[in-house]
C-alpha cells in the first residue's frame, strides 16, 4: 500500500450509489474538485437480472467520468464509499475487507443500491493499491435494548438509516454549538427519497425509524408506518404478488403512490395551483414528520439541545415551515437542507488516513446486541 506525500493534499475518491443515480465526489483534503450526479436510466438498469449484476455498469460509468473529467487515477490515496446492508455494526470508518464484500454480494442482510459502494471502491482501489473503506453505512446500530421490542417477540426493530448524514449534520451543529456531538442530545430527520429520525443521545443514536422497512412517516416515495392489519389482509388478498406489496412500501409509496410524483419541488407547484389534495397530502407528510420528531423528544427525555432538519425536502420553504410549528416548542430548529454525504465519507477517509481515528474491521467482534440474521 501507498504512502502519503506529506507535501501534497490527500486525494479521496468518494463513491454513493443510490437508486437511481451514483454520485461520485473527488476530495483534495476537505476540498471537493470534483462532485457529479451520474444518473442512470430506469430502463438501462432493468436489463440487470439483480442488483449486484449492476457494478461493472456503474464501475464503468464513474471510471469514464473520471477520465473525462482529466483526474489521474494514480493520484488518488483512497477511495471511500456509502456502506450498505451489513450485519448491524457501530457507526465509524470500516476498511472493506472479503468478509464485507462477500455479505454484500450475497444480499446477506438485505438489497439497497449502496450495497454497491464497498464493492465498486475495493475494485478501485485493488487496482491502485490503495485502500478502500466504508463510512457509518445504513446498518449503524446503536439502539437501546428497549427500542428493539416491536410487541412481537420474532420481529425484532432494526436500524435502518440515513446514518452517514446524519451524524455528519449533528456534528456540524454541535461544531456551531461549541460542543462535542458527543456532549450534546440531537434530534435529526433526514427527508430525502426516504425520510429518518434519530434521537442522538450523547454521540449514539439510541432510537431511529427503519426507513427501508415500514415504520416512520411516510416519505416521497416509502410508505412509512401503516395500518398492519389491513396490510396483512390486503398481502394475502390474492390480488398481489409480495414483491408487489413491497413495491407499493418502497418506490410507489407516500408521495409518488398519492401524487404520482416524487418530486416535491412538482406538489409544490400543484399546491400553487390550488391542488387540494396535493396540499393535504403534502401536510400529512409534514405532520407525520412532525409526529416523529415528537416521539423522539420523549425517548430524551424532553432534553433536546437541538432539531436538525436535513434532506432535499429541507430546502422546501413550505414543508419545514409546516414542521416547525408544531416543534419548534421542543428545541431549537437548524435547517441543513441537502444532503452531506460526499463530504462525509472523505471526512471519514482522511481521519482514518491522518491516524485521528483508527478504521474499524468488519464484522466486528463484539457486535451489536441484534440477534437475527
Ligand atoms: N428546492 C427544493 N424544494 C423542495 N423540495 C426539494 C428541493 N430539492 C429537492 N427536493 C426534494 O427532495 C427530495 C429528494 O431528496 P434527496 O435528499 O435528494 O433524496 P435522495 O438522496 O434520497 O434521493 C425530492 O422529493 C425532491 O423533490
Ligand atoms: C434508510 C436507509 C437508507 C436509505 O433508504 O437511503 P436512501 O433514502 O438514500 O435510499
Amino acid at each position: 500500500m501507498e504512502c502519503l506525500n506529506v507535501h501534497e493534499p490527500i486525494r479521496v475518491l468518494t463513491i454513493n450509489p443510490g437508486s437511481t443515480s451514483t454520485k461520485i465526489g473527488v476530495f483534495d483534503d476537505e476540498k471537493m474538485i470534483l462532485e457529479e450526479t451520474l444518473r442512470h436510466d430506469p430502463h438501462e438498469l432493468a436489463q440487470f437480472v439483480d442488483l449486484y449484476e449492476q457494478y461493472p455498469f456503474r464501475k464503468q460509468v464513474i471510471l469514464d467520468t473520471l477520465d473525462r473529467e482529466g483526474i489521474n487515477l494514480t493520484r488518488l490515496n483512497v477511495v471511500v464509499a456509502r456502506g450498505g446492508l451489513l450485519k448491524p455494526i457501530p457507526g465509524g470508518t470500516y476498511q472493506v475487507n472479503p468478509e464485507m464484500v462477500a455479505d454484500l454480494k450475497e444480499g446477506k442482510y438485505g438489497l439497497h443500491a449502496s450495497n454497491l459502494g464497498a464493492i465498486i471502491a475495493q475494485e478501485i482501489a485493488d487496482q491502485l493499491h490503495i485502500h478502500a473503506y466504508i463510512v457509518d453505512p445504513v446498518v449503524v446500530d446503536e439502539l437501546q435494548p428497549l427500542a428493539r421490542v416491536s410487541g412481537v417477540p420474532d420481529i425484532e426493530r432494526r436500524s435502518i438509516f440515513h446514518a452517514l448524514n446524519q451524524k455528519a449534520v449533528a456534528r456540524r451543529v454541535a461544531h456551531q454549538n461549541e460542543k462535542k456531538y458527543e456532549e450534546m442530545n440531537l434530534i435529526v430527520a433526514h427527508m430525502g427519497g426516504g425520510i429518518t429520525v434519530g434521537a442522538h443521545h450523547l454521540g449514539r443514536v439510541i432510537d431511529v425509524n427503519n426507513g427501508l422497512h415500514g415504520e416512520g412517516p411516510f416519505s416521497p416515495e416509502r410508505a412509512g408506518t401503516i395500518p398492519v392489519g389491513d396490510l396483512v389482509a390486503l398481502s394475502f388478498s390474492g390480488k398481489y404478488f409480495a414483491s408487489e406489496i413491497m413495491r407499493m412500501i418502497v418506490g410507489r409509496g407516500g408521495l409518488m403512490g398519492y401524487l404520482g410524483t416524487s418530486d416535491a419541488r412538482v406538489v409544490e407547484q400543484e399546491i400553487e395551483n390550488g391542488n387540494e389534495k396535493a396540499k393535504l397530502v403534502y401536510e400529512a407528510m409534514a405532520y407525520q414528520v412532525a409526529k416523529e420528531i415528537g416521539s423522539c423528544a420523549t425517548v430524551l427525555y424532553g432534553q433536546v439541545d437541538a432539531i436538525i432538519l436535513t434532506g432535499g425536502l429541507a430546502y422546501g420553504s413550505l414543508f419545514t415551515q409546516m414542521i416547525k410549528e408544531r416543534i419548534q416548542w421542543i428545541g431549537p430548529v437548524h435547517i441543513v437542507a441537502g444532503e452531506n454525504e460526499l463530504q462525509a465519507l472523505a471526512e471519514g477517509g482522511l481521519r482514518v488516513l491522518r491516524g485521528e481515528e483508527e478504521a474499524l474491521t468488519y464484522p466486528p467482534v463484539h457486535s451489536t446486541h441484534y440477534q437475527h440474521a
